[in-house]
């Protein structure tokens, strides 16, 4: 089952994995997150590493680029973004800190050493809570601390070409503010690593100070982890979930190997960085050649001086946290489900998404009262709630239309009408759908720019229910429905009851030929009249 390599790294088989009790996990991890202000850290360039990829150096100031003779200035911005961050992990924002010198020698960092915060760092201590119910944890609930928050300059970029034996190098990324955010060896498992990079994800998008994409790199877990207290190892370079989860997995097994095989005084001895090549870690530097990084405060940018009263400020400024509005929905008058409250509260990736969670939430709760004030205790929550999520959402998705512009023509109010009309049996479900996707459709073609009249469009369609339904005319089609049958034997099933599936067939049938315009429950019952079916 296991191959062992040279440097003990071996395939393990991932699918049957398992975290063994007598082998204790720990791990904490270093997550860099680049902010997304409109200038970098030290300069005025354009915060713009992802876009113009195809313009390297694009981006890039005389400091950015390391000219001699060009000095640091510090971007405000980044100091909000942060203390918003800080603020929302309960971490106590550090009210003088300062920004050291890193040295160390690299292509893609021409100046020769890394503007960070190492003495004095920007916030130490806070909390963030995974609970079973919220983050889908095996524990009740458990607190991972928060170790610091460090803001510091991201580096250039190298890009190898293995065929032109060069590296060439991309500096738009060069000084874009970065945080690095670490936590304490607080976890022993891995649901608890993975909901806790989504919620830190969500909590920066919704804090909007990042995208917190994995894969652009606007977001970047390190992983420490050790087994039963030895030696940490860092693993780095992992570039999305699944990396972070297998290299995990691989180094435990590893370590858990190299332990059992009594080899840990040797090969844990001592702190190691590793590096994940999709199929194992591999080694990058042991403690002997690590580097001295000479750190030093950064003579050329004075302390970040902030005044309590900034930091009160800006603590009133931050919106709810995702939590509390899951908390809020879930309960009265709103009482949706947790699937559904998730919905309308964590952030997706932002990539491909018609709205902001913050427009798709102030719709909800809009369109929520809007039904409230009109039908009072007879407003049909769970149906809003639906309609919102399933029609809504799926026809802006298929038609690519952002619902800032649907608003124009479908506002929450007009969206309650809508779901009022169904609810109220005066338009069926089904024309409900081909209403909304006509009016969405008409709106992404430029043709409709005011609130739709929807019982005008109603009327001209004649969409409208059949609620009265000439019987003599339903007789007909089931009629003729029932003779279109080929298997004589569904019919005696339906009449006994044995196949009463069936009958469901035959209502579908009755219902797409009228459009579904006539309930369901007519046709049920017209059919079982003509079969005889008592049941
Ligand atoms: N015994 C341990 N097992 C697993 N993780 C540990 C252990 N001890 C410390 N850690 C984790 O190691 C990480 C240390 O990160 P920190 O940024 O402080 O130092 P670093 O990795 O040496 O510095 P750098 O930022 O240069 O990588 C933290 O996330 C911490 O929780
Ligand atoms: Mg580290
Ligand atoms: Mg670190």
């Amino acid at each position: 089952m296991l191959k062992f390599s040279r440097n003990y790294g071996f395939k393990a088989v991932k699918r049957d994995f398992q975290l063994l009790p007598e082998f204790k996990l720990k791990c904490g991890l270093e997550i860099h997150t680049q902010l997304n202000t409109r200038h970098k850290l030290f300069s005025y360039s354009t915060n713009d590493a992802f876009a113009s990829a195809n313009l390297p150096n694009h981006h890039a100031s005389f400091f950015d680029v390391s000219l001699p003779g060009t000095q640091p200035k510090l971007n405000l911005e980044a100091i909000l973004y942060a203390t918003r961050l800080g603020l929302a992990l309960k971490s106590n924002i550090n009210l003088n800190s300062q920004f050291d010198r890193k040295h160390y020698f690299y292509g893609d960092q021409p100046l020769g050493f890394q503007i960070t915060q190492h003495f004095s760092p920007f916030a130490r201590g806070g909390s963030v809570e995974l609970t079973k119910v919220l983050n889908g944890i095996d524990q009740e609930q458990i607190q991972i601390d928060i170790t610091q928050l460090q803001i510091e300059q991201d580096t250039g970029k190298s890009v190898y070409k293995d065929s032109e034996k060069v590296s060439l190098i991309d500096l738009n990324r060069s000084n874009v503010p970065l945080i690095e955010m670490v936590t304490e060896p607080c976890f022993s498992d891995l649901k608890q690593i993975r909901s806790f990079i989504k919620k830190y994800q969500n909590l920066v998008r919704h804090l909007g100070i990042s995208t917190g994409d994995l894969e652009t790199g606007a977001m970047r877990v390190d992983v420490n982890l050790s087994v039963n207290n030895h030696c940490r190892v860092e693993l780095k370079n992992l570039p999305n979930t699944s990396s972070i989860m297998n290299a995990i997995k691989f180094e435990y097994e590893r370590q858990v190997d190299i332990i059992r095989n009594g080899l840990a005084k040797t090969l844990l001895a001592e702190p190691e960085t590793r590096g994940w090549d999709g199929t194992s870690t591999v080694k990058l530097r042991s403690k002997e050649t690590s580097i001295d990084y000479r750190y030093m405060p950064d003579a050329e940018l004075p302390l970040v001086r902030l005044s309590a009263d900034a930091v009160a400020r800006v603590k009133a400024s931050l919106p709810v946290l995702p939590d509390e509005t899951i908390k809020l929905l879930m309960e009265k008058p709103y009482r949706l489900s947790l699937k559904d409250a998730k919905i309308l509260t964590l952030n997706a990736s932002g990539h491909g998404q018609q709205y902001t969670q913050k427009e798709l939430l102030d719709f909800y709760l809009q369109a929520f009262n809007s039904a409230l004030e009109n039908n009072g205790e007879k407003a049909n929550q769970r149906l809003l709630t639906n309609w919102i999520i399933h029609e809504l959402l799926g026809d802006l998705n298929r038609l690519g239309l952002p619902l800032r512009e649907a608003i124009a023509v479908v506002p929450p109010t007009k969206f309650a009408e809508l779901v009022t009309l169904i609810q109220e049996e005066k338009i069926s479900n089904a024309s409900g759908k081909l209403l909304l996707f006509h009016i969405l459709e008409q709106t992404r073609d430029g043709s409709l720019t005011q609130p739709a009249d929807l019982h005008g469009i109603i009327e001209k369609f004649d969409l409208g229910a059949r609620s009265v339904v000439d019987d003599e005319e339903l007789l007909k089609v089931c009629s003729e429905i029932l003779s279109s049958v080929t298997d004589p034997m569904m019919l005696s099933g339906i009449t006994s009851g044995k196949r009463k599936n069936s009958l469901k067939y035959l209502v579908g049938q009755g219902m797409r030929l009228s459009q579904g315009r006539v309930k369901a429950k007519l046709f049920e019952d017209t059919f079982k009249k003509l079969l005889n079916a008592n049941w």
